[in-house]
């Protein structure tokens, strides 16, 4: 079922049966499993609804019993079985109420239970995606996915599942006591139920479009949201704010009108059902009544059927909207199987071959590489990176540079060919040893919430405040980090904390020289520095690259100059590869490319 497989199909309306079919079977296993480490608690929690609920429902009948036993013999100064009734009542009162607490409280600890484990799952699964998976699936989404969606879920787990468990036992325990008391009302409530039955399902079908159209119309705003704020700097830049209110405006108009139209079902489902309710109270009365008159009937039994019969509707109401949560809880599940069901595009071996401590050299051999089959980025190409080598890649824009580097770091996996390190093929190395052998600093030098040092020592989690000082000094980051307000404890995403681009290239400089690793790829930033800070910048970059393997997208004539070996890159091929000295004195692409650059600096 590969249409449907993962995300894939997410945003469709429609599936086919065999689709569908498909994806109910993933959201069972998914629920399967959530519940299965549950077990235990779940059938205590439902013997525990069972009698509560049975003990609740004895109400009426006792009061038949008071009415219809007890007040004859009270006539005759027997006041025990009116003694006993009232007794009765109060104990499967309070019984019922203890009970229905108790089960609350379970019923609470198996919901949060369930969305702990479902949370932590979506999150870990989705951290360990490949970015294949990330560069397709927008954060967007993947938000939706943590938030409405699981809030779905939530509602169903507490107050949905618990209305339809009482509700659906409440109405059958009704409906036994009732036939049990007198078959013949049971009779008159059945035949209120046919229309009512009929209400329900124009009321199901109808509701069920709706509410999966608001759903998407959520879905859609929160991604309209997320977009618009993750690219808040573009958006203020290209004063699009207009632009995206009026998309924000129609987003939100669409979500008002399904919404209401859904609501208004309600208006007619909620008046017809209270509506039936009196009808087949009347019925039972009315009928009841003339089966007294007959001395068919006893009192006593004709209040209780009135009573079971009005009392069996009141959960009804309830189980309608019961309909709806379960319906987003449902769709909600089926979009988080998905992502569940998604597997990283690059595995980890099953056996991975031992590389404690990499030399460095690189080996790229009869590798082709493509995102997608119909378009190969990377045709077939061989390449050798000796230990040691810095490498320089340039070209123009779409080249391939990004592409090879990501290849480098096991982002993605050759098409065909393969990747070697020191000889390994990538794919058969720990992800461990890889990660310590090859690190990838990318151009935005990402900074997450937390201190300076916290941030060098995401390069290698166990180092010393010592060592996260001399990594700085070493990258020239020093500095700058103790002019801070709070110096290597400044918290860099708090006001005040803010530092320049240029040091923040210095502070992910500093975590990769503690990572230490065999291989470095370097995507040098695009953004121009100013002068000072370009040439610390460049400085803390000849350190980082001392004894090490490393290769650079290098935007930065500086950067190239410092190189062993420049490839100029073009339409996915290497058409250049050569020293600096030599490809500057020849007449190829980099000689025109170096002389461009050079203009541009004067
Ligand atoms: N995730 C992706 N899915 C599909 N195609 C992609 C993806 N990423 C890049 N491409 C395509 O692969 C080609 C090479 O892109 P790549 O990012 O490697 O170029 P680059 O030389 O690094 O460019 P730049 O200097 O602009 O970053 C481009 O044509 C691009 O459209």
């Amino acid at each position: 079922m590969s249409t449907v497989t993962g995300v894939r199909g997410e945003e469709r309306d429609e599936y086919t049966k065999a689709e569908s079919r498909w994806i109910r079977r993933r959201s069972l296993r998914l629920l399967g499993s959530l519940l299965h480490p549950l077990r235990a608690q779940l059938w205590l929690t439902m013997a525990v609804v069972v009698v509560s609920t049975a003990a609740q429902v004895a109400g009426p009948a006792i009061i038949a019993y008071g009415i219809d036993q007890g007040l004859p013999a009270l006539m005759q100064q027997d006041w025990l079985p009116v003694g006993l009734a009232g007794l009765a009542y109060l104990l499967t009162g309070t019984a019922g109420a203890f009970l229905i607490a108790w089960y609350i409280r379970m019923a609470a600890r198996i919901s949060q239970a369930v969305l702990i484990d479902l949370r932590t799952r979506v999150f870990l699964h989705t951290q360990k995606l490949s970015l294949e998976f990330h560069e397709s699936y927008t954060s967007g989404r993947i938000i939706s996915r943590q938030t409405s969606d699981l809030d779905a879920i939530r509602e169903l787990m507490d107050e949905g599942i618990n209305q339809l468990v009482r509700g659906v036992l409440y109405m059958l325990f009704t409906a036994i006591a009732l036939v049990w008391l007198d078959w013949f009302s049971g009779l008159v409530l059945l035949v209120t139920l046919l229309p009512l039955a009929a209400l329900t399902r124009w009321f199901q079908v109808r509701s069920q479009k709706l509410f999966r159209r608001s759903r998407v119309a959520s879905a859609k705003l929160i991604v309209q949201f997320v977009e618009t704020m993750t690219g808040i700097r573009a958006v203020q830049a290209f004063r699009s704010e207009r632009r995206n209110e009026r998309v924000f405006g129609d987003l939100v108009d669409d979500y008002r009108d399904v919404n209401a139209r859904a609501l208004g079902l309600f208006a007619v489902y909620n008046p017809a059902l209270n509506f039936m309710g009196y009808v087949a109270v009347a019925g039972v009365l009315l009928i009841g009544g003339f089966r007294v008159a007959d001395g068919a009937l006893e009192v006593g039994v004709l209040l209780a059927a009135v009573l079971y019969t009005k009392r069996f509707f009141d959960p009804m109401e309830e189980l309608a909207m019961f309909y709806n949560s379960y319906q987003s809880a449902a769709s909600a599940l089926e979009k988080i199987s998905g992502v569940l069901e998604e597997q990283p595009s690059v595995p980890d071996p099953t056996e991975p071959v031992d590389l404690w401590t990499a030399d460095g050299r690189v080996r790229f051999e009869s590798v082709e590489f493509a995102y997608t089959p119909d378009r190969v980025v990377l045709p077939r190409f061989d390449l050798d990176v000796p230990a040691g080598q810095t490498v320089a890649l340039v070209g123009s824009t779409g080249a391939g540079k990004s592409t090879l580097a990501k290849l480098i770091s096991r982002f993605y996996d050759p098409s065909d060919g393969v990747v070697e390190l020191d000889g390994v093929d990538l794919r058969r190395m720990h992800p461990k040893d890889l990660r310590r052998a090859i690190v990838m600093v990318t151009q935005e030098a990402y900074l997450f919430s937390g201190s300076v040092a916290d941030n060098i020592a995401l390069g290698k989690p166990e180092a010393t405040f010592d060592e996260i000082v001399a990594a700085a000094k070493a990258v020239g980051a020093h500095e700058f980090i103790e002019g801070l307000p709070n110096g290597y404890d400044t918290d860099v995403n708090k006001r005040g904390g803010r530092v320049s681009a240029g040091q923040r290239q210095l502070i992910s400089f500093a975590r990769a020289f503690l990572a230490d690793p065999a291989v470095l790829i370097l995507d040098e930033a695009t953004s121009s520095l100013d002068i000072p800070s370009e040439r610390l910048v460049q400085e803390g970059l000849q350190t980082l690259l001392a004894d090490r393997t490393a290769v650079i997208i290098a935007h930065r004539l500086s950067t190239v100059a410092i190189a062993d070996r420049v490839l100029v890159m073009e339409h996915g091929r290497i058409v250049e590869d050569g020293s600096p000295a030599d490809l500057i004195g020849g007449t190829g692409r980099f000689a025109a490319l170096h002389a461009a650059w050079r203009d541009s600096l004067v």
